[in-house]
Parts: structure tokens; sequence; C-alpha cells
């Protein structure tokens, strides 16, 4: 090429231009020829890069770094001819290339012509391309921010890549479309707690027990030499890789900041770097081997990869952490540190005998150590010497070496090696007598061999022992509550039949493994994982419990630790009829029977996901908090217990399972053989006494509450008088300062217990001929006489000519009759209520108490039994 100038500062800017412009052609022809930007190549052969924002590489952003510089140049450049103005800001040159620039149009287009044009741009041109790269830094800046925020989203696996399909379709296309220009690249952020992780730090150790194997050893029997050096060469080299392999691993692991796990790649590379651990990960990679050229083989050299350590006890405590077989592994790793001191010891003990027996030969061949003899150089004098102290001490193990270990062939040096290690085994596991040293440094290493087995040892014997009390910790807990219970029914003198079946009781849980209890093991867990996991190992029971069923989602949550895992023999009865009822049960497994009055009738048999005990804790029965039924276990029956106190506190939350609750309960009640009106008096009156405290309920709805509060026993009886006598008027007076109690706004479900007591001693010393009794001994204690019989049809014949009897007949007819239409329009408000207002929730709880009685009397929304549950009668 030629070039005609004016001046020579022109000349050597038309020089300089050229050679970038030659540069500039090389990167876009290179680009052209791997096709990488096909679509920019259109019919006419322009490739557009700037523009192109679908596309980003490396050669495209040096392709633009180009142009720029090009299109700062102020040229036009000829090939045959080139001309420049004097103040030389534009020059122009033609080239036989078919590329030409364009920086009005921010492309090279490549042109049939054979010209390239680059113009020259003026300040202004420049200020927009300034303005034009500032924009690209920001859409840098944005990309990396997108990227970022993209990982977080991802960050839920090991790794992620950003073409990785996810299920924010939203944001996945968002993303894709304003960074398709990041899709080209691949992004690999490891979670630190990952699977991969892990596997690394696997890796790695492998890595470092290589060295730490085979650096001391290799150094103390000079292994390494010129016959073996190929594939020692090779496992050290490809060791280092693995190291290497670490750090840049290391670059890309994501770390926590405030418990938040970092994932952009800068934060990552600044944050490792600003680490000790980059350093060590280093200095274990120091290439000391290139000593090797000046001072030989000598794996000491190779020393700083034992630095790596520190990610071999990593990997340990993850694993005893995450292993299923603590214990096992444990062992392992006690027998291989175990294992390892041996080999350090030998190989130790053998360089220090090749040093002594060097050392002694040289000055006193007479106190060579007999187990430090070199056989190949020392002398027949010393020999003779040697042979005659070893028909003393026979104990003793010789080796054999020379300076030079090539001479002594593979084999030969492993049984030297194995000679070693036998030596250290005895000597660390104190079963060898100990030689008698002869040197100072012999008497040093051998009082620190000593004191490091005596360490050793104990330190075995207490990992061992920890080991082995950890395997039947159980076992023995089991065994001792065993021991404790015999004891105790051995001394009390329980009967052999009864012994026996607790035996029976306690063998079956062993066996069956039904002792743990759940809460006591997951103590240490939040609340919220403890009851994850109970709900996670329960479900099946609970999900066939149909109470349980399509319930609020923390119902369960809540409900699920409060249940305690109890296990009953064949023929043991859970509850018997007429006992006070204190918990309710769910069947985890086996099976059960309700039991009627007599023992003969089976009311139900119950099974897995069936539950029992709930009438009773609901005050819903005839006799309120009291056993309705007997139920008696089958088999071996695996039930959970729930307390009456819990079960209260979680209704009060969840109402709608009350709801459900009751309605069963009412159905099962109908199965008794007594009328259900009773029943349902009886649930009526009884329902949530603890509740009733807790939601203040007013004058009305107590009186709702308190309607036939009475028990059945004494509403029923014929012989209370009805009307007022003079005698009732007294005993009205005794009766009411006895029933004080009752007045109490609250009537907690003891002090229910405490209101019958007092209605019997009510009915006790009320004359059972008085034809009177007056009913504000009802409304005095804020009872309604609801269930009250008719008439003694004698009496009444008796007194049906006086007058003021028959007034106040009518009297007590036109109340009653008053009260009922009161109660009717009650229940029909209440009614509608419950119909219409189906979502509980939302209802405060004074109003739910008001309907939750009437659920309880509405047959409409009683559901069906369990299907387990099957009715005999
Ligand atoms: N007919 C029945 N069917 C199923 N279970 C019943 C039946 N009768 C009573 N029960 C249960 O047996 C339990 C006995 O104690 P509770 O009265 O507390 O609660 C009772 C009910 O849970």
């Amino acid at each position: 090429m030629q070039y005609q100038t004016n001046n020579k500062a022109d000349n050597r800017k038309i020089v300089i231009i050229k050679i970038k412009f030659d540069l500039n052609l090389l990167l876009v022809t290179f680009k052209m020829f791997n096709q990488i930007n096909t679509k920019g190549v259109s019919g006419k052969n322009a490739i557009n890069l700037r523009n192109k924002s679908d596309y980003k590489s490396p050669i495209r952003q040096s392709s633009i770094s180009l142009v720029n510089s090009i299109d700062r140049i102020e040229t036009h450049v000829n090939p045959l001819s080139y001309q420049a103005d004097n103040n030389g800001t534009n020059t122009s040159f033609m080239s036989n290339s078919r590329l030409s620039t364009n920086t009005s149009h921010n492309s090279i287009s490549v042109g049939s012509t054979n010209r390239i044009k680059i113009r020259s741009i003026n300040k202004k041109d420049m200020r927009i391309r300034d303005l034009l790269l500032e924009d690209e830094r920001q859409k840098k800046i944005q990309l990396k921010k997108m990227r970022k925020h993209d990982i977080q989203k991802l960050h839920a696996g090991t790794f992620h890549h950003n073409n990785h399909k996810h299920n924010h379709g939203d944001y996945r296309k968002h993303f894709e479309e304003e960074n398709k220009i990041a899709t080209c690249r691949m992004t690999f952020i490891f979670d630190p707690n990952g699977r991969l992780s892990y596997w690394m730090g696997f890796i790695v150790s492998l890595a470092f027990l290589y060295n730490f194997w085979v650096i001391v050893y290799r150094y103390s029997f000079n292994e390494i030499n010129a016959k073996t050096k190929l594939y020692w060469f090779t496992f050290d080299y490809f060791a280092d890789f693995l190291y290497i392999c670490d750090i840049l691993f290391n670059f890309r692991t994501g770390f926590l900041e405030e418990g938040v796990l970092q994932t952009d790649p800068i934060r990552l590379r600044h944050h490792y770097m600003n680490t000790t651990r980059f350093y060590v990960d280093c200095l274990c990679l120091l290439p000391l081997d290139i000593l090797y050229l000046s001072i030989g083989f000598n794996s000491i050299l190779r020393c700083f990869r034992l630095v790596k350590i520190y990610r071999f006890w990593g990997f340990l405590d993850r694993t005893e952490r995450h292993t299923n077989f603590p214990n096992v592994f444990r062992t392992i790793v006690m027998l291989h540190y175990l294992f390892a001191i041996f080999h350090w010891n030998a190989c130790i003990t053998y360089v220090l005998s090749r040093f002594l027996s060097h050392d002694l030969l040289m000055s006193k061949p007479n106190q060579i150590p007999l187990y430090l003899i070199n056989t190949n150089s020392i002398n027949n004098e010393l020999k003779n010497v040697t042979k005659l102290i070893q028909q003393i001490d026979t104990n003793r193990v010789q080796f054999k070496y020379n300076d030079d270990n090539e001479s002594l062939n593979e084999t030969e040096l492993f049984n030297q090696y194995l000679k070693a290690f036998y030596l250290s085994t005895k000597l660390l596991t104190l079963i060898n007598e100990i030689p008698n040293p002869k040197t100072s440094l012999d008497y040093s290493f051998s009082i620190f061999q000593l004191t490091f087995a005596l360490l050793l040892f104990a330190t075995i014997m207490g990992h061992v022992g920890y080991i082995v009390s950890n395997l039947g910790n159980s076992r023995k807990e089991f065994q001792s509550k065993l021991d404790a219970v015999k004891t105790y029914m051995s001394l009390r003198r329980v009967p052999e039949r009864l012994q026996d079946r607790v035996i029976r009781w306690f063998d079956f849980l062993w066996t069956n493994h039904k002792s743990i209890d759940d809460n006591h093991v997951l103590g240490l867990l939040p609340y919220k994982l403890r009851a994850e996991i109970a709900i996670h190992v329960h479900l099946d029971t609970l999900k066939r419990v149909e109470i349980f069923q399509n319930t609020e989602a923390g119902f369960l949550n809540e409900l699920v630790l409060r249940l305690k895992p109890v296990l009953y023999s064949p023929g043991d009865f859970i509850c018997r009829k007429g006992e006070v009822g204190k918990e309710m049960y769910i069947v985890n497994g086996g099976k059960l029977q309700v039991i009627s009055d007599n023992g003969k009738i089976v009311l139900a048999t119950l099974k897995a996901g069936s539950y029992f005990g709930e009438i009773s804790i609901l005050n819903m029965g005839a006799s309120g908090n009291r056993r309705t039924a007997s139920v008696k276990s089958v088999g071996y029956s695996d039930l959970f217990c729930l307390s009456k106190e819990d079960l209260w506190e979680v209704l009060k939350e969840y109402p709608a399972v009350r709801v459900k609750l009751e309605a069963i309960a009412v159905k099962r009640l109908e199965n008794h053989k007594k009328p259900l009106s009773e029943i349902v008096n009886m649930s009526r009156c009884k329902s949530a006494p603890s509740l009733m405290e807790a939601n203040n309920q007013n004058e009305n709805q107590l009186k709702i509450k308190r309607h036939g509060t009475l028990p059945s026993s004494l509403l029923k009886r014929t012989d209370v008088p009805f009307f007022n006598s003079p005698e009732a008027e007294y005993k009205k007076k005794t009766v009411v300062t006895k029933s004080e109690p009752l007045k109490k706004e609250t009537v907690t479900s003891d002090q229910e217990d405490e209101t019958k007591n007092l209605n019997k001693t009510l009915v006790k010393q009320s004359t059972p001929n008085s034809i009177s009794f007056d009913s504000s001994i009802y409304s005095n204690l804020q009872l309604a006489p609801l269930n009250t019989t008719p008439l003694n049809l004698d009496e009444v014949n008796q007194r049906i000519n006086d007058p003021s009897f028959v007034l106040n007949l009518v009297q007590e007819v036109e109340k009653l009759k008053k009260t009922v239409k009161i109660l009717e329009s009650e229940n029909t408000s209440l009614s509608y209520k419950l119909n219409t207002n189906r979502n509980i929730k939302s209802m405060n709880n004074r109003d739910y108490f008001k309907i939750e009685n009437e659920t309880s009397l509405t047959p409409k929304i009683a559901k069906p039994e369990t299907d387990s549950e099957e009715c005999k009668l």
C-alpha cells in the first residue's frame, strides 16, 4: 500500500490508523468466519453490531470498541491516494477490502465496493458516542442487577443457570426479553449447603488424604525416583488440579450475609478473596515442586498441600451431621485417625532410624539401637555386636535401608514400611516393651512416643466407650424403666397375672418402637418445625379422623403437638361408663369396642382414624362430664390422648370443629337407650363451661345456657312439688340460701357438679307430699322448669275445690305458656341464624355460643359417623 501525505505527522497518524484498522478488519473477519452473528449478515452482507441487543459476546464487545475507535479516527482512507487537509482532521484512505464502516449508522457493512470508508466524526458526534457508551454501561449495570435478582429467585437448588426454566412465568418472559444478551452467558452459583458443595468437599478431601498419606511415606522411604516418578507425578498433579478446582468453586459459592444468601458473582469473588481461606488455599498450591529441578525429588516440598486439612475436617463435620449412621461413621473416622497416626509414626521412626544409624555409624557404632540398623552399610564388627545384643533382646525390629533407596526394589521398600508400621502399632498401643534408647534424640523421641501412646489409648478408649454407650442408650433407658416397674410390682405383691400383662405390654412397646415420645425427642426444635414433623409422622392417622378433614390450616398444627401417644393391652378398659371424662382419644392403630351399660352390648367398634371420649369432655352426655359408655381395647391399641384442657383451648380458636364434634356426639348419643330429648336437654345445658367464662355472656345468654341446668333425674321426679306451699315457702328460703353459689355469673364444670349436688339436696329437702312448689325456686336459681312432669292427679283432685289453688294453677300455667313462647322464639331465631350464617369464623364468639347450643339440638347438621364405626345397635 502506498500513502501520499503532506507532512510527517499526518503520515504517522495514517500508519497508526492503518494498524488499528487492520486489527479491526481481522476481528470482524474472524467473527464472520465463525458465523457468530448469522442474523446480522443481511442480503447486503451488512453486519449490524451496535444495534443488535440480542447479541453479546467478547467478539462483539471488541468489535464495538473497534468501531468506536475507528469512528474516532477522522479519516477517509484511499488505498491509492491519501489526502489530508491541512489541519489533519479529515483524512481518507482507500483499501481493497470489501468492508466499510459507517459511523452514522453505527455499523460496519460489507459492501460490494472495494472501498472502506471511515468517516470522521466531529465533537458533537463524539458526545453522542459518549452518551451511547454511557447508555451501554447503564444497560450492563441493569443487566447485572436483573441477573442477580433472577439468581436469588431461582436459588432453591444447588446451582443455577440463567437458561434454566422456572415457574415464574411472567418474570421469566420479562427477564428473557430484557436480557437476551445475558442468555449467552452461563452463571453457576453454588449453594454452600447444597449437595454439590458437599460432593466437592468429598473430592477435595480425597485429594487431601492422598497428600496426607503419600507425602510422608515418599519422604521417608525415598519412594519417588526415576522409575516411579511418572505415576506419582500423575497422581500429584491430579490432586493439585482438584485443589485448583476447589478454588474456582469457592469463587462461585454463595455466602450468607445477614441471613440472606448472596449470589452476585462479583460479590462472591470479592468475599472469597477477602477471607483467609483464599490465602490458605493459595498456600496449599505453593509450587515448591519446582525445586525438584535443583534439589532432586523430595516429597517434603509438597508439605503445604496438607494445610487443606481444614476442608477435610469440614467434610467430616458435615457428614457426621447428615448421616443416618453416626456411630458407624464415627467408628470409621476413628479407625482412620488411628491408622494415620500409626502410619506417620512409622514413617517418622524410619526416618529417624536412618538418621541415627548414619550418625552413630559415623561416631559411636556400638550405640546403634537395634531397631535402627542399616544392614547395608554397617561393618562386620558392628554386625557381630548387633547379633549379640539381638540375642538378649529379641523384641526389636530391624530395618534395612541405605541412603539410596533406589537399590531396594519396591517390594522390599514396602516390606520395610510394613515393619515400621508394625513396630509403630506395637509402640503406640503400649503392647510392645519399649526398646532402650541409646542416644538423646532417641530418648526424646521415645518419651514423645510414650506420652502420645498414652493419650491415644485414652482417646480411643473414650471414643469407643462413647459409641458403645450410645448404641445401647435407648435399650438401657427402656430396660431401667422395666426394671423399676418390675421391682415395684414384686414389692407391692401385684398378682402374677397382672405382672405378666405388664411385662407383655413392655414387650409390645419395645418390639414396635412405640415408646418414643415425640415431644420429648423433638424438644429441641422450634414449635412450628416440631408440629410439621409431627403432622408428617402422624398424617396418615390424622387424615382419617373425620373432624380433622377440611379443617382450617392451623388446626392440625395446634392439635398435633398436644397429642400424647398411649398404648393399651388387650382387654384394657380405656374408660368406664360413669367415670369423669378428662381426655379424649384418637385411635392410631388397633381395635376398640364401645360397650353399653351391662357390658354385653357393643355399641360400636372403633378402628384407626376413629376417636372417642369427646362426649363427656363436651359435657354432652346425660350425666354431664361422666362417660356415657365404656371403651375396651380388643387387642393392643395405639392411641393418641388429648386432655380436656388442651381440647378446649384448641376449640376456643376453632369453633367449627366443635360444631362437628358436637354433631357427631349427638348422633352417637342417639344410639344409646335414653330418649333423645333428654340427651338434647343435657347437651344444651352442659356445653363449654370454660368457654362461657371466656365470653362474658349477658344475662339472656346465661338464661339460655341455664335452661335445665338441673340434672334430668331431678326434673323427672314425679314427687317434686309444683306449686307454692307454706312449707315449701319456708324450705325455699333454706334452699335458696344453700343454692347461692349457683347465682354466680359463670358456671364452670366443677360448679356444675356442685349444682347437681345442690339440686339433689333441694329435692331431698322438699316435702314429697306438698302440693305446691314455688317455681321461683327455679327463677332464683335462674332455671326454667322446662321438663317438669304433670301433677299428681290425686293431689289435684283433692284440692280442686280450693279457689286459691285453682288461681295459682292458672297463673302458673300462664307463666309457663309465656316461657314456652319466649323459648320458642329464641329457638327459631337461633336456628335461623345457624342456617343463614354458615361462616362461623366471622361470628364473634358470643353469637357463636348462642348458636352452638342450638347446633347440638338440631339434628339437621348432624353428620354421619365415620366409616370405621360400625354401629352394632
Ligand atoms: N354409639 C357410639 N358410637 C361410637 N362411639 C360412641 C358411641 N357411644 C359412645 N361413644 C364413645 O364412647 C365414649 C365414652 O366416653 P364419652 O362419653 O366421653 O364419649 C363417648 C363416645 O366418644
